[in-house]
C-alpha cells in the first residue's frame, strides 16, 4: 500500500537544530498531526532544498516548519519555491542568542511570506501548534483537541494559582 504524505515537514538546516525542533515535533504529537522531518540546508544542500519545496505541494504536505540558525536563509527560500504556508523557526544561535537567525528569517519582501516565530524553542512548539490551527481550519476533529489543548492549558495555569 502506498505511503500517505504527513500533512507537516518540519525540515531543519542542521542535525545540530533538532533539540529546538524536536519541539515542534512534540506539540504536533501531542495534537494527534502527523509529521516528517529532514535536515535540509539552502548553504550546504542547495539541490537538496530545491528538490523538496519544490515538490513538497505534489507531494502532500499542507504545512512547512523551517528551522535554522545564524544566516538563516531555509526558511525564506524554501517559501520562495512553494505557496504552502511556511513557519520560520528561528534557531538560537551561540554568538548572537539567535537575534542573527531572527533577522534572517522575519524581513521576508513582500510577496514571500515566512510566519516567524520566536526564537528557539518556544518558538518551536508554537510553530507545531500554529502548523496545527491551520489545518484545523479544515479539520473540525482536529480543531476539537485544539480546543481541548487549550482548556487543559488553561486549567494547569489555574492550579498553580491561589485564590
Ligand atoms: N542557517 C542554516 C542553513 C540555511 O539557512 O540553509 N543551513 C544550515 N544553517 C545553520 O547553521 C547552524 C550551524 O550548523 P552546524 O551545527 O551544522 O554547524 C545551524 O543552526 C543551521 O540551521
Amino acid at each position: 500500500m502506498a505511503e500517505t504524505t504527513p500533512p507537516v515537514a518540519i525540515i531543519m538546516g542542521s542535525r545540530s537544530d533538532w533539540p529546538t525542533m524536536k519541539r515542534a515535533a512534540d506539540s504536533l504529537d501531542r495534537l494527534g498531526v502527523a509529521w516528517t522531518s529532514s535536515v535540509v540546508s539552502a548553504h550546504r544542500t542547495p539541490q537538496r532544498l530545491v528538490e523538496f519545496a519544490s515538490g513538497a505541494k505534489a507531494k502532500g504536505y499542507k504545512v512547512i516548519i523551517a528551522g535554522a540558525g545564524g544566516a538563516a536563509h531555509l526558511p525564506g527560500m524554501a517559501a520562495s519555491m512553494t505557496d504552502l504556508p511556511v513557519l520560520g523557526v528561528p534557531v538560537q544561535s551561540k554568538a548572537l542568542k539567535g537575534l542573527d537567525s531572527l533577522l534572517s528569517i522575519v524581513q521576508m519582501p513582500a510577496g514571500v511570506p515566512v510566519a516567524t516565530l520566536a526564537i528557539g524553542e518556544a518558538g518551536a512548539a508554537n510553530a507545531g501548534i500554529l502548523a496545527a490551527q491551520i489545518l484545523a481550519l479544515s479539520d473540525p476533529v482536529l480543531a476539537g483537541r485544539l480546543n481541548a489543548f487549550r482548556e487543559a492549558q488553561t486549567e494547569a495555569v489555574h492550579e498553580t494559582v491561589e485564590d
